[in-house]
């Protein structure tokens, strides 16, 4: 089956120094991966070279093809971005944030379709910011925003969901929709690829990649218990994963 996202050989520097060291990485379609490790291991380089966020050498493809040949357009409908504490747009209504979700759908200096107001109603629905879709983006709270820029992501309505620490500034209750929100992506057959710190978060996805100083030293199911050790040795032993209430937990050793 055709990888929703691959990489051969990629090597990224940032500021003359290399950060990625030569990765291999297959990320199957259809399916959750949460990308872990410590600070500093290379996560949201590697999130942002597959995205094509960031450049280095190598390959990376997108759906089988390489990412080159992919316009931007293209790209864009197919690959949605939430990035780490986004700025900008303060002054724009949430609604708005989240209709530029849409602009890979629309003509240039085209007006908003029918459907673009549905896509983006149903994403505010969604990730529950409709009621303060009047405000600035730059009123809300860390939370309130997060969910709007959740928002313009589940707008653009691509296959790939690409989030890098998602779950900033969310609440225990926001943080349970995320979850089913993702999970809701994956059952429609869409593939999402999410950073994350909070690691029994990661132990809900369908599989984990594991980072360490730039390269990507286990790939695997989550329920796998050679997953488990490559994240309590990438924690330097101070973390167990243990299974509680039909889950995987993760704890301080
Ligand atoms: N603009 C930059 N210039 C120079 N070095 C950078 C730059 N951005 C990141 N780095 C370095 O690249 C390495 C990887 O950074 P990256 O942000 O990808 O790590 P991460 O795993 O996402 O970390 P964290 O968990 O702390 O968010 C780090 O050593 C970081 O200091």
């Amino acid at each position: 089956m055709t990888p929703a996202l691959s990489a051969r050989g990629l090597r990224v520097a940032l500021g003359g120094v290399e950060v990625l060291h030569g990765l291999d990485l297959s990320l199957p379609a259809g399916r959750w991966t949460a990308i872990v490790g410590p600070n500093g291991a290379g996560k949201t380089t590697l999130l942002k070279s597959l995205a094509g966020l960031l450049h280095g050498t190598g390959e990376v493809a997108l759906l089988g093809r390489a990412a080159p040949s992919w316009t931007h357009k293209e790209r864009a409908r197919t690959l949605a971005w939430l990035g780490q504490n986004e700025g900008g747009a303060e002054d724009l209504l949430a609604r708005d944030v989240v209709m530029l979700g849409r602009v890979p759908h629309q003509s240039w200096l085209g007006a908003a379709s029918g459907a673009d107001r549905e896509a983006v109603q149903a994403a505010m629905h969604e990730t529950q910011c409709w009621d303060w879709r009047d405000r600035p983006l730059g009123s809300l709270s860390g939370g309130q925003r997060q969910r709007v820029l959740l928002a313009r992501a589940l707008a653009v309505q691509a296959p790939i969901l690409l989030m890098d620490e998602p779950l900033a500034n969310l609440d225990p209750p926001h943080q349970a929709d995320w979850l089913r929100i993702v999970r809701a992506h994956v059952a429609r057959g869409g593939t999402a690829l999410s950073v994350l710190h909070e690691i029994t978060m990661a132990l809900h996805a369908d599989d984990v990649v594991v980072m360490d100083a730039g390269r990507v030293v286990h790939q695997g199911a989550c329920e796998d218990a050679g997953t488990h050790r490559a994240l309590e040795r990438v924690f330097a032993q101070r973390i167990r994963i243990h299974s509680l209430a039909a889950q995987w937990v993760a704890l301080p050793a």
